[in-house]
């Protein structure tokens, strides 16, 4: 099946269900265990959640299969990628932090697939004791062949920045463009291929998986509206080869095992538990049409929350193109220092608190308390620019993971593109107090208002 005619089941976290078109009848009526399956297949549960969560959080899925996912030889620890815990070995920087574009390989000089290619730049927890989180990169050329990637640890958000993503997942096809993004939960197998030079960032949580946001005041519709998430339709391949490698990420390092035959050989499946994509495209943008910087909670696409009530473990959030309208505002980003991390990367355009020096393709850390905001020249042009309507961020797609965990960056992201010139953007903000002049014996009543 081509990439290209691929059609979607739509909602968000719906309770769906598929067969391949070419298997009709493969998915049992009324009951998940029949003693024989359709087809001869085999009936596996893929559990998202602990068998007793209240239905609300409760997530599985029924896979009908040519075998099971046990047929496999047993996992060997893999010589260790870049994809690691190695934040845990590092010492901590409080520093702003910025990464230009990270580099792709050449496909002439090495052929590197998505999982090779895929380095954590940052972390922080454990996914032994399900929580923390991490924050990958990836650099690729090549597809994956014959192999397959499932994650033990987390659930991945995928954000390709250049190059599509062609994933066959055990629930079906999705091709993922840079400005949307997929998520592919804990444990659901997949392979990419891609079409040339690739690169993009994975936000990967250890507990719980993402959500929409609450809109509370906003109302019934907003923001990322649910029909906009696509689920892939059943697709399978029954295919014996003489070698498939199975790679998984296990506690933070990388197992691989073999078997003689394709994993994607899912015929049907139904449940509330599957991978998905998103156009970024289609957020609707809520924000202010009076006055003031609205905080950029009301970018929030996904949610990953923790168990204190609004208080996410990550949320993903985006700067869309927008218009603004704000009256006697400082309309760009406020400075600030915030008790949440908060990485961000660009996926095209420029973004309006730095339009020079944060790039596509690159990065940046706010840490936690670490202060942040406008570079000078944001700050000096926007606070004497005529406040007319004005499009805001045309032809850009910023985003940014926000986190309740304070992030340690890995060896890799100290050594990898860092931006040690980053903190120059602020230092020619100028001193432009100028208190009122008073008479020293008039006393505070004669002091007078500044003008506005
Ligand atoms: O730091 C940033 O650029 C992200 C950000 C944007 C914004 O509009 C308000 C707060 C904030 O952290
Ligand atoms: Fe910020």
């Amino acid at each position: 099946m081509s990439f290209d005619k691929l059609k979607y089941l739509s909602g968000f976290a719906n309770e769906f269900a598929s067969e391949d078109p070419r298997c009709p009848g493969a998915l049992p009526e009324g009951q998940n265990n029949p003693q024989k399956c359709p087809f001869g297949l085999y009936a596996e549960q893929l559990s998202g959640s602990a068998f007793t969560c209240p239905r609300e959080t409760n997530k599985r899925s029924w896979l009908y299969r040519i075998r099971p996912s046990v047929v496999h030889m047993p996992f060997e620890h893999s010589k260790q990628g870049l994809m690691n815990q190695d934040w845990k070995d590092t010492i901590p920087n409080p520093n702003q932090l910025r990464w230009l574009p990270f580099d792709i390989p050449k496909k002439s000089a090495e052929a590197v697939d998505f999982l090779e290619g895929t380095a954590t730049l940052c972390g922080a927890g454990d996914p032994c004791v399900r929580n923390g989180a991490a924050i990958h990169i990836y650099t690729c050329n090549s597809s994956m062949g014959d192999k397959c990637f499932y994650d033990s640890d987390g659930d991945l958000l995928i954000v390709p920045q250049q190059g599509a993503l062609l994933i066959t997942t055990e629930f079906g096809k999705i091709k993922v463009n840079p400005n949307e993004i997929c998520v592919i939960q804990l444990g659901m197998r997949f392979n990419v291929e891609v079409e040339g030079p690739s690169r993009g960032y994975i936000l990967e949580v250890f507990n719980g998986h993402f959500t929409l946001p609450n809109l509370g005041p906003i109302g019934a519709n907003g923001l990322a509206n649910p029909r906009d998430f696509q689920t892939p339709f059943a697709w399978y391949e029954d295919r014996d080869v003489a070698k498939y490698t199975v790679m998984s990420k296990f506690q933070g390092h990388l197992f691989k095992s073999i078997q003689t035959h394709s994993p994607f050989d899912v015929v049907a499946w139904h449940g509330n538990y599957a991978p998905y994509k998103y156009d970024l495209a289609n957020f609707c943008t809520v924000n202010t049409v009076s006055f003031d910087h609205i905080d950029p909670s009301v970018f929030t696409v996904l949610t990953c929350q923790s168990t204190k009530p609004g208080v996410a473990v990550a949320d993903f959030v985006i700067f869309p193109p927008r218009w603004g309208v704000a009256d006697h505002t400082f309309r760009p980003p406020y400075y600030h220092r915030n008790c949440m991390s908060e990485f961000m990367g660009l996926i095209h355009g420029s973004y309006e608190a730095k339009e020079k020096g944060f790039q596509p393709g690159g990065g940046s850390l706010h840490s936690m308390m670490t202060p942040h905001g406008p570079d000078a020249k944001c700050f000096e042009d926007c606070s004497n620019a005529p406040l007319k309507p004005q499009r805001v961020a045309e032809g850009t797609m910023a985003f940014m993971f926000e986190l309740s965990f304070s992030m340690t960056v890995t060896d890799w992201g100290n050594k990898t593109k860092v931006d040690n010139t980053y903190y120059k953007c602020w230092q020619p903000l100028q001193k432009h107090f100028s208190p009122p002049k008073t008479d020293p014996t008039d006393g505070p009543s004669k002091v007078k208002k500044a003008k506005k």
